[in-house]
């Protein structure tokens, strides 16, 4: 599992170890990983540290701290470096002292920079930007999680030339200008080609926009001591593979689970088809498909059980999916809801579920929907949702005590009890899954955004709701095996929704091998 841990939680454990430890050692871990990570992309790209050009981008606080003493490392390997002081009276002293005595050169923006408009003013500040044009590594040491905002206008044309110019960024701890804590870039960040993060993932690095920027992330370990319970968890192979259902000897198709499928319409059939191929793949003993596309299911599917009527007159099944494709009937979404069984809604059920039946409901919901869908059933834009996924995700399942899954660029999945930032329960304690942590998808890749998916993911973890997952592992097991059946099936080409269903048992398969 790869956690992630936010500042406050950071700060406290940052305080519990300095108090045990010699003043300045933690910097000097951090700062010793930072400048090994660094050294290894020189040698990869450069040949060698010795004689490579290193800039350091330096704030006014401990993020900037650590740049200094990496940069005095690579200084004393033999790299020429230097330091842009974007706070020159603020820097860190003893980080400049000891970059000074390794024969690193310092340039200091000045105030007449900062207030230039859209260049830097003075001769330093050109110096800054043309240093920084040349150099083979750029080290972003402006800001870490004291920050606020994007980057202030004396950053804005160092981060830009540190983009266009072929050098190699490495950003400490987070990518300056984005939100550690949620993932939001409010106004311009600095892009990374990797990022050297201390003690923990913070949740920005992991969570879109801001996850774009940090590029690949390093993580180096520094003792921190973190509590049990994360702000954010990734799933990795192992964890799904103990998740994953599997028959056992005594098993028959009832026992592993019957999934119930209510989607499709006259003039959505596709959907129906679809959500059946993701739930034949994802465990369940039987599928059930119940609604007005049942011919065309069993055309393609002849081992799904069909019936035209709806859920109501279904046989019993362990959970239901409805939603995808069913148009502007919220008859199937009303009987399913009064069920006592675990219900995904997606899609059209969205908009058609009645908010106090959702929240009524006893056994776990989970809803499914992209950023559009959020932002309707939020009542707010969908560039709102998607500059902040995780407060969106918390605040609607906080709203309807449902599961969220919330699909896009970054896949989390929020538990009703997400937002309360305690305990280990999920406030309803009814298979919703335990935890708070909010899961993030690790596996996503944006060939999946193809007409169609949502509904084989849909169908895929409604059949692991039926196979006896709770909401939150179903949710977040099926959008790791969606995302690696679509990596599978695209493979760097362009694939439909049918491919990603087809590539699920070849995810599954690669999950189990470890
Ligand atoms: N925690 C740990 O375990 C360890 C932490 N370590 C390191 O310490 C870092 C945290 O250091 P930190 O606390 O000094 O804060 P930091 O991020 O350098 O900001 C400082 C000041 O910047 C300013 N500022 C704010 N927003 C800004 C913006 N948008 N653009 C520009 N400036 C902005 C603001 O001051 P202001 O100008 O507003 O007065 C703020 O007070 C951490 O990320 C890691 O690298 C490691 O060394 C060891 C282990
Ligand atoms: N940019 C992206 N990166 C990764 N995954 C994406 C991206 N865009 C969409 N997806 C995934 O593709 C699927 C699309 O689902 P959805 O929006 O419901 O489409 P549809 O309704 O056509 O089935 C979801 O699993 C979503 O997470
Ligand atoms: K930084």
């Amino acid at each position: 599992m790869r956690t992630a841990y936010s500042v406050e939680t950071v700060r406290a454990a940052e305080r519990d170890l300095m108090a045990r430890l010699p003043e300045g050692a933690l910097m000097r871990r951090a700062a010793a990983g930072l400048a090994a990570a660094c050294a290894d992309l020189l040698g990869r790209g450069y040949g060698r540290v010795y004689g490579s050009r290193v800039v350091l981008l330096v704030g006014s606080g401990d993020n900037g701290g650590d740049a200094l003493y990496a940069g005095a490392g690579l200084a004393r390997r033999g790299a020429g470096v230097t330091a842009v002081l974007l706070t020159p009276e603020r820097a860190h002293a003893a980080g400049l002292a000891a970059l000074r005595r390794a024969g690193g050169r310092t340039v200091e923006i000045t105030d007449a920079d900062a207030d230039a408009d859209a260049d830097l003013g003075t001769d330093a500040g050109t110096a800054a930007v043309a240093a920084v044009r040349r150099a083979d590594l750029v080290m972003d040491g402006i800001v870490g999680i004291g920050g606020t905002g994007g980057l202030r206008p004396e950053a804005v044309p160092l981060a830009e030339a540190a983009e266009r110019s072929g050098a190699t960024v490495v950003a400490v701890d987070l990518p300056s200008g984005v939100d550690a804590d949620t993932g939001e870039v409010r106004g311009t960040a600095l892009r990374a080609d990797l990022t050297v993060t201390f003690g923990t993932h913070k949740p920005g690095l992991l969570v879109d926009p801001a996850r774009e920027y940090a590029g690949s992330v390093r993580l180096v370990g520094i003792g921190l001591d973190l509590p049990a319970e994360p702000e954010l968890e990734a799933l990795q192979h192992a964890d799904v593979a103990r998740l994953l259902p599997v028959p056992g000897a005594e098993s028959d198709k009832y026992r592993r689970g019957v999934v119930g499928i209510a989607a499709g319409s006259a003039r959505y059939p596709g959907a129906a088809v679809l959500a059946v191929a993701g739930a034949l793949r994802g465990g369940a003993g039987a599928v059930r498909y119940a609604g007005p596309a049942a011919r065309d299911v069993i055309a393609r599917f002849p081992e799904t059980l069909v019936s035209d009527r709806g859920p109501k007159h279904a046989g019993r099944v362990q959970a239901w999916v409805v939603g995808p494709g069913i148009g502007d009937d919220a008859g199937p979404v009303a009987e399913v809801l009064v069920a006592d069984v675990p219900v995904l809604i997606d899609a059209d059920g969205l908009r058609l579920a009645d908010a106090s039946a959702v929240r009524a409901r006893r056994a776990p919901t989970l809803m499914t929907p992209h950023a559009g869908e959020a932002a309707a059933l939020l009542g707010v834009e969908r560039e709102e949702v998607e500059a902040g996924r995780l407060a969106a995700a918390r605040e609607l399942a906080g709203r309807y005590g449902a599961t969220v899954l919330l699909k896009g660029s970054t896949t989390l999945v929020a538990g009703p009890g997400a937002g309360d930032g305690g305990g280990n329960e999920d406030g309803k304690g009814n298979g919703n899954g335990n935890g708070t942590a909010v899961r993030v998808n690790p596996t996503g890749t944006s060939w999946l955004a193809t007409a169609g998916s949502g509904d084989v993911l849909s169908g895929l973890a409604g059949s692991l709701l039926a196979a006896g997952l709770s909401a939150r592992d179903a949710g977040s097991v099926a959008a790791y095996l969606h995302g690696l059946a679509g990596r599978h099936a695209a493979d760097g080409a362009p694939v439909g929704a049918h491919d990603v269903a087809e590539a699920v048992p070849g995810a599954w398969r690669d999950v189990m091998r470890g």
